[in-house]
């Protein structure tokens, strides 16, 4: 087996260990294996060796132990059996066994040498014939106790089995493959594609790294003009570097490029708050604002409802003033509203009202499937936001839905099209006539995945990445400032942080969290602060206690609040109204809230991804910021040596020190009370 064992790269949580996952996987392997073996040897016995005499006889000596066993068992001794069996089948188990049962096997083997002697040239085929069942029995024997003439018969087999299994002698008709011995799965590291590998480089440090958009050629002066009219007089980084790539690819318009090559499809990984939106938005208006007929050209895709509005507001803001119309399909407005909004029928043909498209990918699907008027035959961009998140809800096929949807023919438009979209294949002369129109991919994410598996789910062509990623040293610092420990990090599966950013840990106990929350707001006056939690339950009871207690403007942002709901909420956070906004991972990804000091963990997140885009909802376009993350004792070594890891610059310790938290303990305990009613309240509501 272990010869044809494919050592797989298990990611960087493997980090030299190998992962729980992994090592169950290659003992579930060896297990089917192992049980294969057995059926081929009885099987073999049975064709090699028709005189059934010998193999009665055995299977007799093996039915009256398992009787004896069964009648002699105690009932948790038969329980143990079926456990104790497939780790069993693994010889190197043996390595633990305790010294009595090498003794037991030393015996064993000197009675089988006796027996060599004795049947001289058929010690082979009995090791064969034997193997299998009774080296099971053995060790089902050391556990469970059976006869004294019973564990010398097994020792022996146990002794045979490390034989045949650990040289090289080949039984009759057949070499047995592999060993079982539990060999630790190897680490095997990454090998990147080159695309992956050799990444063109951003800046993180986006102050001082802002280019003057007069640097920038290629921009169009419509929207130099319009950036300016938006307060930006300079790029970040990323979009320095990603609005030119955009435009390059897009030099022969919306058709195939010189040669007959199709355009590099784009991803981007850039930390949170570096500008990623207009890095995309402004490219695609640039190249479809001189559209001559209204068709839909750019798609961009993105997880949630709120992220699908904030990035079909900027589209639209920057697209003012040029013909092209912006629609958004997520859910916002009834589906009868979305597809009047789409296309219109006039004299019988159909006109597209839309030329990009900002959706999510539930409506998506449903809009394509129901044929409402969504027509993607002429898409140029797609655009996918979040995308290391949109992979993960690949189930919902989306993508395979918009792929189909781009290469769809037989509505005859296409027919009378100047222009023809067929499926990538080679590129040959014929292929090339008439002129192709590419579709695109571009794809933006602060934590975009490098696992090539992932990403091939995309099909993506000839890919280039622009990434931020760094090498750097990581370090835990304490509150006075001395560092407590330092590992640098090279590794290539680092992720981007802000460089405005300052993180801290708050140890903790679970029943002190909630005080915690409070002393930041009322005593250290971080307000505005963007708490996550967990779960929406927890959410909603600490927003109660946070109300109960008073003094506070708090609101809660989850699934629990209807769509119209959760968007007043933002506005109102955003206009200051409110102190403290508890939210679930609902608000953690891609939220653009100007003016957010302070993020708190309140639960500590499971996952590194979900701690880099909640931190990132603060310290956005070059400002600075706050994360604080409470950690129980048991959490805390896991948890530091995630953030470590992940190439996290240094996060610090802050205690707070309990007579701080003493003046509001009374009244806290006395809030605990009065939650308890309203919770009750609730629930027999
Ligand atoms: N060139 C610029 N000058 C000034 N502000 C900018 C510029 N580009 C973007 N911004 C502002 O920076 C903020 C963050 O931008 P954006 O939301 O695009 O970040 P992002 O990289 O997409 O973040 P996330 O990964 O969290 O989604 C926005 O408020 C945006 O208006």
């Amino acid at each position: 087996m272990s010869l044809f064992l494919v050592n797989r790269y298990l990611g960087e949580e493997g980090n030299g260990s190998v992962s729980k996952e992994s090592r169950s996987q290659a003992l579930l392997a060896k297990l089917q294996q192992k049980a294969k073996e057995k059926q081929r040897q009885s099987l073999t016995e049975q064709t090699q060796h028709p005189s059934k005499e010998r193999t009665e006889q055995q299977n007799a000596k093996t039915k009256r132990k398992a009787d004896k066993d069964d009648s002699q068992e105690p009932k948790h001794h038969k329980k143990r059996r079926s456990e104790v069996v497939p780790s069993i089948t693994l010889d190197s188990d043996s390595q633990d066994e305790p010294v009595h049962e090498e003794k037991k096997n030393k015996t064993a083997a000197k009675e089988m040498r006796k027996k060599k002697k004795d049947q001289s040239g058929s010690s082979v085929k009995g090791l064969s014939d034997s193997t299998p069942v009774t080296g099971r029995d053995g060790q089902e024997d050391t556990g469970g106790g059976g006869g004294e003439e019973e564990e010398e018969k097994t020792g022996t087999e146990n002794v045979t089995l490390k034989q045949t299994t650990g040289k090289t002698s080949a039984p009759a008709g057949y070499t047995v493959l592999g060993g079982f011995e539990n060999k630790p799965v190897q680490k095997v590291h990454r090998v990147l594609p080159q695309w992956l590998a050799q990444p063109d480089v951003i800046h993180r440090d986006i102050k001082s790294n802002l280019v003057p958009i007069s640097d920038i050629p290629e921009l169009s002066a419509l929207l130099v003009k319009k950036l300016q009219n938006n307060g930006i007089q300079h790029l970040f980084p990323v979009q320095a570097e990603v609005i030119p790539a955009i435009l390059e690819s897009a030099q022969q318009g919306l058709l195939i490029g010189r040669g007959g090559y199709k355009p590099r499809d784009i991803c981007v990984s850039a930390p949170t708050g570096s500008g990623k939106t207009l890095a995309f938005v402004i490219p695609v208006i640039q190249v479809l604002m001189e559209r001559v007929v209204c068709e839909v050209r750019a798609l961009a895709v993105l997880p949630t409802k709120e992220l699908a509005q904030q990035v079909c507001k900027v589209f639209a803001s920057h697209a003012e003033g040029t013909a092209l119309r912006v629609v958004m399909l997520a859910g916002q407005r009834s589906f009868a509203a979305e597809q009047a909004s789409l296309s219109e029928h006039r004299g019988g043909i159909r006109r597209s009202l839309a030329d990009i498209v900002v959706a999510t990918p539930g409506r998506l699907v449903d809009h394509i499937n129901k044929n409402s008027g969504l027509s993607l035959e002429h898409l140029r961009f797609l655009i996918i936001d979040e995308a290391d998140r949109m992979i993960d809800s690949m189930h919902q096929s989306w993508l395979s839905q918009v792929v189909k949807a781009v290469y769809r023919s037989g509505s005859g438009a296409e027919a009378l099209s100047i222009f023809r979209r067929t499926e990538p294949a080679c590129v040959t002369a014929a292929s090339l006539s008439p002129p192709q129109m590419p579709l695109q991919k571009l794809l933006f994410s602060a934590t975009l995945t490098q696992n090539p598996e992932k990403l091939q789910q995309l099909g993506l062509h000839q890919p280039r990445l622009f990434s931020s990623i760094h090498s750097h040293s990581s370090t835990i610092s304490s509150s006075n400032g001395s560092i407590t420990a330092a590992a640098p990090t090279q590794k290539q599966g680092c992720f981007n942080f802000p460089q405005g950013l300052t993180e801290y840990y708050v140890p903790c106990t679970l029943s002190k969290k909630p005080l915690l929350i409070l002393h930041f707001i009322l005593r250290m006056k971080l307000s505005p602060i963007l708490c996550f939690t967990n779960s929406r339950e927890t959410a909603h009871r600490l927003y109660l206690l946070v109300q109960l207690f008073g003094e506070i403007q708090a609101a809660e942002f989850s699934s629990r609040l209807s769509p119209s709901e959760r968007k007043k909420t933002l506005k109102e956070f955003e206009q200051g109204k409110i102190q403290l906004l508890i939210s679930t991972d609902a608000a953690s990804r891609g939220i653009d809230i100007d003016g957010v000091k302070c993020v708190v963990n309140y639960d500590a997140p499971q996952y590194i991804r979900t701690y880099i885009h909640r931190i990132g909802r603060t310290a956005r376009a070059g400002k600075t910021g706050l994360a604080f993350t409470f950690l129980l004792g048991v959490q805390e070594k896991n948890f530091l040596q995630m953030v470590v890891e992940a190439g996290s610059p240094g996060i610090q310790k802050q205690i707070v020190k309990p007579e701080n938290l003493k003046g509001m303990e009374a009244r806290y305990e006395q809030t605990l009370q009065e939650l308890a009613n309203v919770i009750k309240d609730e629930k027999a509501k």
